[in-house]
C-alpha cells in the first residue's frame, strides 16, 4: 500500500513539473506576442495530451485549433521536442557531442563560393516534400541527391528533418554526413528548443535554421550563442521588416536569410528580399558585415541575378533544383552556367 503512495506522490510531483513547465510557456506565448509574434508556441486553452496525465482526452474547442500550418508544425513540435528529451535528456545529448563529426565551416563556404564564382553561394535543400507544394520527389535517395548537389557546384546543404510535414529526418542529416559529401550541412529544422540545437550537431549539423517568425529575441539570442559554443552558423529566417528590424538588434549574428515564401499563407515574392535590403536596414546590415541568403522561390537565372542584384551573398533553393531527374544539372539551369568549376 505504501509503495502505491509512494508512486502516487511521484507520479503528482511529475505532474506538478509538468504544469509549471506549461506556465512559463503560457508566459513565452506572452512575450512573443509583444514582438509581434503570431504564432503560438502551445494551444492556448489547454495543455496537449501528453501533460494530463491519465486522462487522456482534451475537449476541442476553437482556441485548440492552431491559426495557419506554421502554427500546427510548432504545436506538433513542441509535443514531439518534449517526447524526444523525455528519452534523451540534455547531459546524455551532451555526452554525445564527444562523438559527433567535426564542425564544418558553413559560413566561410558560402563566402567562397561567392568569392569564387561571383555569384551568390548555393545552398541546395535535400527535400522530399513541403506543406505548400507537396511531394516534390517521389524517388528519394537523400544521399544521391546530396552528391548530385555538391557535384553541380553547391557550397553548402539544407537538409530537412522534419518527419511529419516534409517527409525528412535526421537519418537523412546523418546519412549525407557519413558519405563523403564535403558540403557544411544545415539542419533545417523548426527550432523551438536549444536541446534540438544539441541534437542537431551530435548528427553532424554544421549550422541550423532559426526562425525568427517563432522565437523570441531572447530564445534568438541564447540560441545564436549556443550555437557559437558548438562552433555551429545560426542562419536566422526573417520574413517582414518587423522580423529584419529584430534581428538586427541583436548582437553577434553572421547570416540572415530572407524568405520569399510567407509561411503562414504560403504565398512567394521574390520581391520581398529586395525590400527588406533597403535604406538604413541595408546600411545596418553592411556595417556589422552580415550575410544575407536569398531564400525560396527561385527558379530561373534571372531570379538569381534578381536577388544578388538586391544584395545577397547567397540562396537557398529547394524545388526548382529537387525536382529535377538530374539535379547536378537543374543546378547549372538555375545558375544559367556551370558553377561547379
Ligand atoms: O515550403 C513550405 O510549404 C513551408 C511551409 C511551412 C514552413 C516552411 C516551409 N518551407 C520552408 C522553405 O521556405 C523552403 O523549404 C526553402 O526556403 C526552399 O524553398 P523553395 O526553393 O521554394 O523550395
Amino acid at each position: 500500500m505504501s509503495e502505491i503512495k509512494e508512486v502516487a506522490a511521484e507520479v503528482s510531483e511529475k505532474d506538478a513539473l509538468k504544469v509549471k513547465e506549461w506556465e512559463v510557456g503560457m508566459l513565452q506565448d506572452e512575450v512573443a506576442a509583444s514582438q509581434g509574434i503570431r504564432i503560438r508556441r502551445r494551444p492556448p486553452t489547454g495543455p496537449p495530451l501528453h501533460y494530463v496525465g491519465p486522462f487522456e482526452f482534451r475537449i476541442q474547442n476553437e482556441g485548440n485549433t492552431p491559426r495557419n500550418i506554421l502554427e500546427e508544425i510548432v504545436w506538433h513540435k513542441d509535443v514531439e521536442v518534449a517526447q524526444m528529451k523525455e528519452k534523451m535528456p540534455l547531459p546524455s545529448l551532451k555526452r554525445a557531442l564527444d562523438n559527433a563529426p567535426p564542425v564544418r565551416d558553413f559560413l566561410g563556404a558560402l563566402k567562397a563560393a561567392n568569392a569564387r564564382t561571383g555569384l551568390p553561394g548555393l545552398i541546395a535543400e535535400v527535400k522530399k516534400a513541403s506543406p505548400s507544394r507537396g511531394v516534390l520527389r517521389e524517388n528519394f535517395d537523400p544521399v544521391e541527391i546530396a552528391k548530385a548537389y555538391e557535384k553541380g557546384g553547391a557550397a553548402c546543404l539544407s537538409v530537412l528533418t522534419d518527419q511529419k510535414y516534409f517527409q525528412g529526418g535526421f537519418e537523412n542529416l546523418e546519412k549525407i554526413r557519413n558519405s563523403g559529401v564535403q558540403c557544411p550541412l544545415l539542419c533545417k529544422e523548426f527550432v523551438i528548443d536549444a536541446w534540438q540545437i544539441y541534437y542537431a550537431r551530435t548528427k553532424g549539423a554544421d549550422a541550423i535554421l532559426l526562425v525568427a517568425a517563432i522565437l523570441p529575441d531572447l530564445d534568438i539570442r541564447y540560441m545564436t550563442k549556443i550555437c557559437k559554443l558548438l562552433g555551429l552558423t545560426a542562419l536566422v529566417e526573417v520574413h517582414d521588416e518587423k522580423e529584419m528590424d529584430r534581428v538586427l538588434g541583436i548582437e553577434g549574428i553572421e547570416l540572415i536569410g530572407i524568405n520569399n515564401r510567407n509561411l503562414e499563407t504560403f504565398e512567394v515574392d521574390i520581391s520581398n528580399t529586395r525590400n527588406l535590403l533597403q535604406g538604413e536596414r541595408w546600411q545596418k546590415i553592411q556595417e556589422k558585415g552580415i550575410i544575407v541568403v536569398g531564400e525560396s522561390g527561385l527558379f530561373t537565372p534571372s531570379d538569381i541575378a534578381y536577388v544578388q542584384e538586391a544584395g545577397v551573398k547567397a540562396v537557398l533553393v529547394g524545388e526548382s533544383i529537387v525536382k529535377q531527374s538530374d539535379p547536378t544539372k537543374g543546378i547549372t539551369e538555375l545558375f544559367g552556367k556551370d558553377i561547379s568549376c
